[in-house]
């Protein structure tokens, strides 16, 4: 393959090559329908059905290469996003970065984190001390706000120094830099806390909420086919965050069971052949149809049934 050649005229789309993204990146792509064969050691795959070029990347790369315009869409983490645009804001020269959609997984929190029993409680107290991230940028300009407090100056710490904090930068295994001796305190992600509470760690305040987004450069070629993308990408997320839930009922409590269902815009509803009632059917958000079944049960619903959604488009 003359890669050069080939990817003339493809809309380039970049997935993070490993990590927390990665798997769910490649169940999105499956349910868009962007069919690839990912050859071993190539980062660069053209899809099969589309013209699109799936490009491999780190997670942490995606950003700059979407914001200069190399790659016309990308999906990363909004943390990923914040750190870059710290070390390169965006100019006012047409390029730049744009959010499409944010996405149903990657959800985490930039924390910042000391030992549990510790007498540490607030992050000012870690000012003037070495605290070691892998989000360089973000914690910076995150304690630089307290070391303004602290020395009553300018945000970028005080005349001699002494109140600066550190900020180490780490690759990754963070939380075991406090054990190390290496750090008073780390700045890490949180999802679960598991491997914090493992590390003997608490987290005293948030630097920043993230979860996964699709982004498109400003500068992204075919905007028909990022539409089109970013639609199929949409299908997806609602087909997987809700079901079908179909029940039949008496007429007369149709008003009550509209309100228990009341779907994405309003239920379906179906005459039965059985005078007085009618078949009901609605979307619901998966999380809650527990819930609902029990309420609609509670009011007198019949043969409640719950399918799962394959693909969908909606408002
Ligand atoms: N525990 C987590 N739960 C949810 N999302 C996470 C979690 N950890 C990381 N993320 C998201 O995934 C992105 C990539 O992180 P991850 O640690 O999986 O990447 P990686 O490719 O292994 O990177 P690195 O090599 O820098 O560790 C993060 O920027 C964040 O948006
Ligand atoms: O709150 P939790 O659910 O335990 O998740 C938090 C962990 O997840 C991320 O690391 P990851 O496991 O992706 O590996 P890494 O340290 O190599 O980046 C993050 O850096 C934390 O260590």
């Amino acid at each position: 393959m003359d890669l050069v050649k080939d990817l003339e005229d493809r809309l380039l789309f970049a997935i993070p090559k490993k990590g927390r993204l990665s798997q769910p990146c490649l169940d999105l792509l499956r349910g868009s329908d962007i069919k690839f064969n990912k050859p071993q050691r190539l980062d660069i795959t053209l899809v099969r059905n589309l013209p699109i070029a799936l490009v491999f990347l780190p997670a942490g790369d995606i950003p700059r290469l979407v914001q200069r315009g190399r790659i016309d869409l990308g999906i990363t983490g909004r943390d990923q996003i914040a750190e870059y645009q710290l070390r390169d804001p965006p100019r006012d020269d047409g390029k730049g970065i744009d959010e499409v959609l944010a996405l149903p997984f990657g959800g985490c929190k930039l924390q910042v984190q000391v030992p549990k029993d510790g007498d540490i409680t607030e992050p000012k107290q870690l000012v003037g001390k070495t605290v070691c991230t892998s989000f360089h940028h973000l914690t910076s300009s995150y304690f630089a706000k307290f070391e303004a407090d602290a020395t009553g100056a300018a945000a970028n710490g005080d005349a001699n120094g002494e109140l600066k904090t550190e900020i180490e930068w780490a690759g990754g295994s963070v939380e075991s830099s406090i054990a190390l001796g290496d750090a008073v305190g780390i700045v890490d992600l949180v999802e679960s806390g598991d491997t914090m509470r493992a590390h003997g760690l608490k987290a005293i305040s948030t630097v920043l909420e993230s979860t996964a987004v699709l982004i498109k450069s400003k500068r992204a070629r075919n905007p028909e086919l990022v539409n089109l993308i970013a639609s199929r990408i949409r299908g997806v997320i609602t087909a997987q965050a809700y079901v079908l839930c179909t029940y039949n009922i008496k007429r007369e409590l149709l008003p009550i069971a509209s309100k228990v269902t009341p779907g994405k815009r309003a239920p379906t509803i179906n005459s039965l052949e059985e005078e007085g009632w009618v078949a009901v059917s609605s979307m619901v958000e998966r999380k809650k149809i527990a819930e609902v079944m029990d309420e609609l049960e509670r009011i007198g619903a019949e043969d409640i049934l719950v399918r799962t959604i394959e693909n969908a488009r909606s408002s």
